[in-house]
């Protein structure tokens, strides 16, 4: 088993009002970038935050290589950037996203590099209240990618932005993280935005969200905007909608 590979085994959650999520069993491979997609509540979020071990799981495991979610997280290799994990409201842009470095024991002279690469150069003296929603999450996501985790998990990372910058971010970040062996995860309302990001989509039933389709993407090459226009893309768009239960 990599150190990279999560696996889930028998997983659920349950909350006061109920189970929220699963069982499910999947395991998600080293380098590869998987879109968790499905309906409002089904609990895609539970599912990353089992991930991050920022929930204990009701039944089942989560291992990261071998280990359990939260000793990873303390070593510095997962990275996550969720709606709400709160920039720290007194430290300017730079700061934290430096932090992200610092936490993980990695170097942060590429700070300035991904803090322009998400849009908010000229920003890195503001605080968080001196920006938009958009502006944070993407504060968020430089903060995630800084400390070159092996695994990233991201919350609607381009919920909050606007079109044009989201088109912008979607060919941008992903080499990033698809150039080294990171496993990725994402939660996306967007199924465009599934299949243009992601290896792997699974789509998850209404809650207790079980898994109801698993839909490898393999589509060429480094993907821009342009390929949403292509018939493949849409014919895969199209696999993820039906699976979703939408008629188009
Ligand atoms: N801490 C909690 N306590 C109680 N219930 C919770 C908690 N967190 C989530 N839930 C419930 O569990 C279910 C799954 O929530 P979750 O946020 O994982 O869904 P989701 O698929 O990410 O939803 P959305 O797409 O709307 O963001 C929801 O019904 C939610 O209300």
């Amino acid at each position: 088993m990599s150190q990279n590979e999560i696996r889930c085994e028998g997983l659920a959650k349950r909350f006061d009002d109920g189970a929220a999520l699963g069982p499910l069993s999947v395991t998600f491979a080293p380098g590869q970038t998987t879109a968790l997609v499905g309906p409002s509540g089904c609990g895609k979020s539970t599912l990353l935050r089992l991930i991050a071990g920022l929930e204990d799981p009701t039944e089942g495991t989560v291992r990261i290589g071998h280990k359990p979610p939260k000793e990873v997280a303390r070593s510095g290799a997962l990275s996550m950037a969720f709606q709400d994990h709160a920039l720290l409201p007194w430290r300017t842009v730079r700061a934290n996203v430096t932090l992200g470095a610092r936490l993980a024991r990695k170097p942060d002279h590429r700070a300035d590099a991904l803090i322009a690469l998400v849009g908010l150069a000229g920003f890195e003296g503001h605080r968080p209240a001196e920006l938009s929603g958009g502006m944070r999450q993407r504060a968020a996501i430089a903060r995630s990618l800084i400390s070159e985790p092996d695994v990233l998990l991201l919350d609607e990372p381009f919920g909050a932005v606007d079109a044009l910058t989201r088109s912008k971010l979607n060919a941008d970040l992903p080499p990033l993280w698809r150039d080294r062996d990171t496993t990725t995860i994402m939660v996306t309302h967007s199924v465009d935005e599934a299949v243009l990001l992601s290896d792997r989509i699974i789509v998850l039933s209404e809650r207790p969200g079980q898994i109801i389709a698993d839909i490898p993407v393999m589509l060429e090459g480094r993907r821009s905007m342009s390929i949403t226009r292509l018939p493949v893309f849409q014919a895969k768009t199209k696999e993820v909608l039906d699976a979703l239960g939408v008629t188009v």
